[in-house]
């Protein structure tokens, strides 16, 4: 899911958005309660004719961007208190606030409202964390009353499997249509970021979409989806666009470097994106040095190519019996 946090993926339309197959997008409570505030997007149609993308969209739930991106935060068992980076105001958000933002929103999958411990922490602070988490969970259901907006759990736990199984065990008791694995990409060693997704993505219902949440590069999609993720959320392919910089071949280029002054090929030729079809890395390099707006664009659409491409190659030759020697290369068993 490329990342529309403020109800558009940054740069791109969204008819330029749905030509590089991404087929679901990312927005924020957080951010779309602060600016321009829900009521407004409701009288807009609801998220997905405010923004013209009518394919479909998950909200997170704003807890984890509360404690990302506010100063001064307060937590308790009702909630989150934290003062407005528009206007200083204390705003409070609760299970029941981050629900009703989010059905008023109008996303086809919302996340419940969630306690993402920093990292590193203690224990005691992950299982403090975790066990609020399943509360502010029932709080959640009990307040979503919109079947056709489904809520995913999303499990907590931090680096500690006993953590990550009771959460998981716990939140599949409660049959909900989806999970999300929440607690990594928070600063912690790659590695680290693999073990948890295998001891955790197993526990979760086969058969329901299972989410890792704000991941990521190559080789963390590839060791994922092998442990059963489907869903994933990055900010890199539009972020690294908007610095110049392009993902080929899971390699990442700066396209300021001199040595694409006057290379007349296309990013990938291999690539079937209308960056790839119609101007080369010396005319692209050009516009970044120029800081030209339509470098940004041209980027991201081949970033956001490069990545769903990649997913796609890797659920073909799942399907073919052929993943883990296909991608031997990322699941680093070539070299165990
Ligand atoms: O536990 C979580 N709960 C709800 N949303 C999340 C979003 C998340 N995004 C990242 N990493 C990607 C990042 C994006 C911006 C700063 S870090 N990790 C995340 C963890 C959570
Ligand atoms: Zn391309």
């Amino acid at each position: 899911m490329p990342v529309g946090t403020l109800a558009n993926v940054k740069t791109l339309t969204p008819a330029q958005l749905r030509d590089t197959g991404a087929q679901m997008i990312l927005s924020n409570t957080y951010h779309l309660h602060l600016q321009p505030g829900e009521g407004i997007v409701a009288g807009g149609g609801g998220l997905h004719k405010f923004m013209g993308w009518d394919g479909p969209i998950l909200t997170d739930s704003g807890g984890f961007q509360v404690f990302s991106l506010s100063e001064m935060r307060k937590i308790s068992e009702r909630g989150v208190k934290f003062r407005s980076p528009h206007d200083g105001q204390i705003i409070e958000l609760t299970p029941e606030r981050s629900i009703e933002i989010q059905n008023t929103l109008g996303a086809d999958i919302i996340m419940a409202f969630d306690e993402c411990p920093p990292y590193p922490v203690s224990r005691e602070e992950v299982e403090t964390a975790t066990e609020r988490t399943y509360r502010w969970l029932l709080r959640c259901i009990e307040t979503h009353k919109r079947p056709e907006q489904a809520l995913f759990g999303i499990v907590q736990g931090g680096i500690y499997s006993d953590l990550r199984s009771r959460a998981a065990n716990a939140l599949t008791e409660l049959d909900l249509p989806g999970y999300a694995i929440g607690g990594v990409s928070v600063g912690e060693e790659p590695e680290l970021i693999h073990e948890i997704v295998r001891v955790t993505a197993p526990l979760l219902p086969v058969n329901k979409p299972r989410y890792l949440m704000g991941v990521g590069t190559y080789r963390e999609i590839a060791i994922a989806i092998a442990a059963g993720i489907d869903l994933f959320d990055c900010v890199i392919p539009t972020r690294w666009a908007r610095h110049g910089t392009a993902m080929v071949r899971g390699e990442r280029w700066n396209l300021k470097n001199a040595r694409f002054r006057e290379d007349f090929q296309p990013l990938d030729a291999d690539c079937p994106c209308y960056t790839c079809k119609n101007f080369t890395r010396a005319y692209i390099s050009h516009l970044v040095r120029s800081q030209e707006i339509l470098a940004y664009t041209l980027l991201s659409i081949h970033n956001i190519t490069e990545i769903i491409h990649f997913t796609q190659k890797i659920r073909q030759s799942i399907l073919q019996g052929s993943f883990a020697t296909d991608f031997a290369r990322w699941l680093n068993t070539d070299n165990s």
